[in-house]
Formats: structure tokens, sequence, C-alpha cells
């Protein structure tokens, strides 16, 4: 972006933070602090304060600097280990009311994409759209062969106004990280940085509609979660075509119960989709809002779950799998040591970290948890706690971790609203068991067997020659290292020598000094016992002799 325009976006930003009364940021940062008698030149900011709360104030503020900043305040309402509780719950309330943009605009991004007009692609697109968010929209639409299809296409120009907004929002962080109090411990530039890969990922189409082609082979042979098929033929980077699904959604309770679905099952069922993505896949759909989870009831004592909306998943990696396999065990136990062990030696927090002060810390948080009934735990509020206390001993929070956590806290939330008496507990107990048992113990080492054996067999034949190679690399290091011992010895040798001749020369000049000072008082000090000529002459002879000895030889 041009720097004019990022300053009018600055001045805008401006505007809208001292509309809301909220020239307390402004004036928290170290540049603006001596400034802070301005304020009483705002009296409408001060009237600002008084009528709303902070946190509501900067929720409106957000919604008037438009959908990204929308989109952020949504991300970061889920960052409830880095937001004060009331900012966290305010922001949860955010709502993208973005306008649709016309139909024939959307019609012209496909027809450019496609580089040919959609009468080609579709029997029919409405131009009326189905839903519209604030990075894309969606179409319904029918392909030639009849089948009823939705078309997202991204927003126009949405990559320059995410720049935009993206190339502000760095600069405010980076000055909140360097001239902010809080700076340091929140790590705004990290957050940011984490929102705009987020952003990356939901601008390119093609990217999500490989993420459902995975998913829905996941659960190629469940009856648990349908996920609708992608017409791969007509999907681009800003186009993405897809089976339409029909079904109530998630959030119609009242729609739900009159179809007769098992609202106790719905919910077990949901609890056990979610631990079989994170537990046995490694895979889970990480925007799990009501907006995205429709049911289908056409038969209601068998109710299934349809997802759409694949812009953001979350995927665990062996290593994160093994921290939380390990947390979760530990907890358990309520072995709070283990816990802070396991954090220190994993390297998630930094190894001149107190264990016994960090143990304190997860045993403060985690027992109050633990007093409650098991079927009333959330692991959601558990491992946000653990983050929560982390943070405070500089942990390094993986955002994939941050994403479970996150999506754990909304499956518990539908979970729960869907059937209040819902004991997450039971339902995903026998998952956690297995997937413990699996990641700690025989069956983990057979595993990795399992899945390390093709390479090996292929590897296996070259083995004796890269043996013999790294045999021989190995001795050209021992070489190499023997060569670098001999010069270091060396270098120490000759620092040692140098030492010893800066002694001797510093001696040697102050011995010679000595004799000068000695001839110059001859015959006026008491002390030079009026032979002042020969002490000055042995003062200098061993100042020389000294010299001779620090003289460098070779
Ligand atoms: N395959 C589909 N069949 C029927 N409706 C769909 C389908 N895909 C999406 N929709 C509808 O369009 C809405 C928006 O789709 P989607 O969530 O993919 O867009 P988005 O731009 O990512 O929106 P948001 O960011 O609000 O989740 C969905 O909430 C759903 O109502």
């Amino acid at each position: 972006m041009t720097r004019p325009r990022l300053w009018l976006r600055l001045m805008q930003i401006n505007l809208v933070l001292l509309r809301h009364g909220l020239d307390e940021i402004l004036f928290a940062t170290r540049w603006f602090r001596p400034f802070r008698f301005l304020r009483i030149f705002m009296p409408w900011a001060w009237f600002r304060r008084q009528q709303r709360p902070r946190a509501e104030r900067i929720r409106l503020a957000l919604e008037d600097l438009g959908p990204i900043f929308v989109k952020f305040g949504q991300i970061l309402s889920t960052r409830r280990d880095l937001l004060p509780a009331d900012i966290a719950a305010e922001l949860a309330r955010l709502q993208d009311q973005v306008p649709p943009f016309p139909g024939e605009q959307a019609r012209a991004i496909v027809e450019a994409e496609y580089q040919q007009p959609v009468d080609g692609w579709f029997a029919h697109l409405d131009e009326q759209a189905l839903a519209s968010a604030s990075i894309a929209q969606v179409h319904a639409a029918r392909l030639h062969d009849g089948r009823d299809v939705i078309v997202k296409v991204l927003r126009p120009n949405i990559e320059q106004a995410i720049g935009r907004d993206l190339q502000v929002m760095y600069l405010f962080a980076r000055l909140a990280q360097r001239y902010w109090r809080e700076g340091y411990r929140l790590r705004p530039v990290e957050v940011v940085r984490e929102f705009d890969n987020t952003l990356n990922d939901e601008l390119d189409l093609m990217r999500e509609a490989a993420n459902a082609s995975q998913l829905k082979r996941n659960f190629a042979d469940s009856n648990l979660l349908y996920v609708p098929e992608v017409y791969w033929p007509g999907t681009r980077q800003r186009v993405m075509v897809m089976e339409r699904i029909h079904g109530l959604q998630i959030s119609d309770i009242q729609g739900l119960k009159d179809a007769g679905v098992d609202m106790k099952a719905l919910a077990e069922r949901g609890t056990e989709i979610f631990f079989t993505q994170v537990f046995r896949d490694s895979f889970f759909h990480a925007d799990m809002h009501p907006g995205n989870i429709f049911v289908d009831v056409s038969n209601p004592a068998d109710p299934r779950y349809v997802a759409v909306d694949f812009g953001i998943m979350g995927s665990l990696s062996p290593v994160d799998h093994r921290y939380l396999a390990d947390n979760f065990i530990a907890f358990f136990n309520r072995d709070y040591r283990r816990v802070a062990e396991l954090h220190v030696e994993s390297g998630w927090v930094p190894p001149e970290t107190r264990v016994d002060e960090f143990e304190a810390a997860m045993r403060t948080v985690c027992e109050p948890i633990f007093e409650r009934p098991l079927g009333e735990i959330s692991l959601g509020a558990l491992l946000m706690r653990l983050f929560q206390t982390g943070r405070r001993f500089n942990m390094e929070i993986q955002p994939q971790l941050v994403l479970l956590q996150k999506t754990l806290l909304a499956i518990e939330g539908l979970g729960r609203q869907l059937y209040p008496e819902l004991d997450l507990w039971s339902t995903g107990k026998p998952y956690l068991e297995h997937w413990m048992k699996d990641r700690l113990g025989a069956r983990a080492l057979a595993e990795n067997l399992r899945r390390e054996l093709p390479h090996m067999a292929e590897t296996l034949p070259t083995l004796p020659r890269r043996l013999d190679g790294a045999l021989s690399e190995l001795e050209q290091a021992n070489t190499e290292r023997r060569e670098q011992q001999k010069a270091l010895a060396s270098l120490r040798a000759e620092l040692q020598r140098n030492g010893r001749r800066g002694f001797a020369t510093g001696v040697g000049a102050t011995l010679v000094l000595s004799a000068f000072v000695v001839a110059a008082l001859d015959g006026r000090s008491p002390a030079m016992l009026g032979d002042a000529p020969a002490v000055s002459w042995v003062l200098g002879g061993l100042g020389a002799l000294m010299w001779y000895i620090a003289w460098p030889r070779d």
C-alpha cells in the first residue's frame, strides 16, 4: 500500500478510537504518555467512557473499522489465555454483518477465473447470495447434469483490503510490543502473524477444497459425519464449487426436536466426531461455529452431522500428540510436578524456569477444576488454564494447540446446548484412553516401525555404502577436531605467553620509569640515602632485563 493511503487509514483508525473513547489505548504507549494531559481537550471521549464499559467500546470500534478488524476481533475472542475475561466475552459477540456484493460482480469473478462465460459451466447461477461473510460469499447454482451446488467466491479486491489492514495491524502491534508495558507478555506481533496466516489460508479456495476432500476421506466409512463433495473441475483459487447440502442448522434446537431427533445421541455423536478427528486423524475442523454445522434429519433416530467451511483446519504433529498425552495423564493423576517437568524437558518453557514455581502455579489453577464432578469438567477450560499459566512463564504457545483448545471449548459448549446433561467424559474417555495407550505403549512403537518400514526397505540396501561414507566423514571430522584442538592449544599457549610478556613489559616500564624518577630526585629526597645514581642504575638495569625477557623471539 502506498504511504499516503497507509497514513489515511491510520488517521481513520485513530479517529474511530477517539470517537469510542478509546484514547486510553493511544496514550498507554510510552510515546504518547507524556501527552496524556491532552485528554482534557477530549470531553466526548470522557463522556463515552462514562456511557459504556471499555469492552463494549472496543467491540463497537472494531465493528466500525470493517470486516477484517471484525474477523480479527472474533479470532482474538477465543484467546482467553491472552485477554481479560470481559473483553474476550464482548469480542465473542462480534458479528460480521457484511453486506453482500452484487451478483453480477460474483459472476464476473467466476468468469474471469474460468476465462469463459458461466453458462459453459452452470445451467443456473443464482445471483442472490445465499450467505455473505467478510472474505467470501456463497451462491446457489445448478450444474448441467442437474446436480445442485454452491459456488463460493472471494470478495472483490479482498487481497488489497486485507493487505492494507494487516499493515496497520503490524504497525500497531510493533508499537505496542515496544512501547507498552503489557506488550511483552501479550506478544501482539505474534498474534497478528497468526491472524495473517489464517487469512492467507482462507484466501486460497483450492486449499479449502483440498481440506474438504481430506476430511471426506477420513470419514468415508463412517455414518457420523458427511462432508459435501468438491466439484474439482470448477474449483480455482478464487472460486470453489461444492455439492449443496440441505439440513437443519445445529442452532435450530426447536427444529431438531420437532423433527424427532434424539438430542442425547446427537450431542454424543458431536463429541465423538471431534475426538475421532483429533485423536485418530490429527486433522480437525477448527471453525466450528453453528453456521457451519448442519444435521441431516432424514432418519431422526440416526442423525448425521454435515459440515461446511473448511478454511480453517487444525492438524497435530506427533510431538503435539505426545505433549497432550503426557500432560493429560499427569493432570489426571494431579501430578503437577510432572506437568512442570514435562514443560521444561520439552523446551516449551525456558530452561531456567523454576520447576517448583511452575508446579505451584499449575496446582493453584487446576485444583478448583478437579473439585467438580467429572462430568462437568471442561477439557477446553483445562487446556486454556494450562496455556494461561504457561504464558506467565513465557511458554511458547503453538497456534495448532490454541486452535485445538478453542475448538474443544466450542464443541463442549455446543454439546451441552443440545443436551445439558451431556457427560463429555463418558463419551470422550474411551477415545482418550485408547489413544493415550496407543501413543505411549508398545503399540506406538509398532506404529512408528510400521510407518518407517517402507523407508527402511528403500534405504537398507544402500546402508553399507552410507555407513562407509559416514565413517570416513567421522574420521575426517576427528582429524579436523584434533587439528582444531592443536590449534586451540597453541593459541592458548600464545595467549599465556602474551599475558606473561605483557606483565613483564609493564613491570619493566615501571622499573625504567622509577629509575628516571630516582635520577631526577637525586639528593632531594631523604629516602634516597645519598646514592641515587646506583639505585637508578639498578632499577633501570632490572627494567631492561624485564623488557629483554618480554621481547618476542619468534
Ligand atoms: N455446501 C453447502 N451447502 C449449503 N450451504 C452451504 C454450503 N457451504 C456453505 N453454505 C452456506 O453458506 C454459509 C457461508 O459459507 P462458508 O462458511 O463456507 O463461508 P465463509 O465466507 O467462510 O463464512 P464464515 O467466515 O462466516 O464461516 C454457510 O454458513 C452455509 O449456510
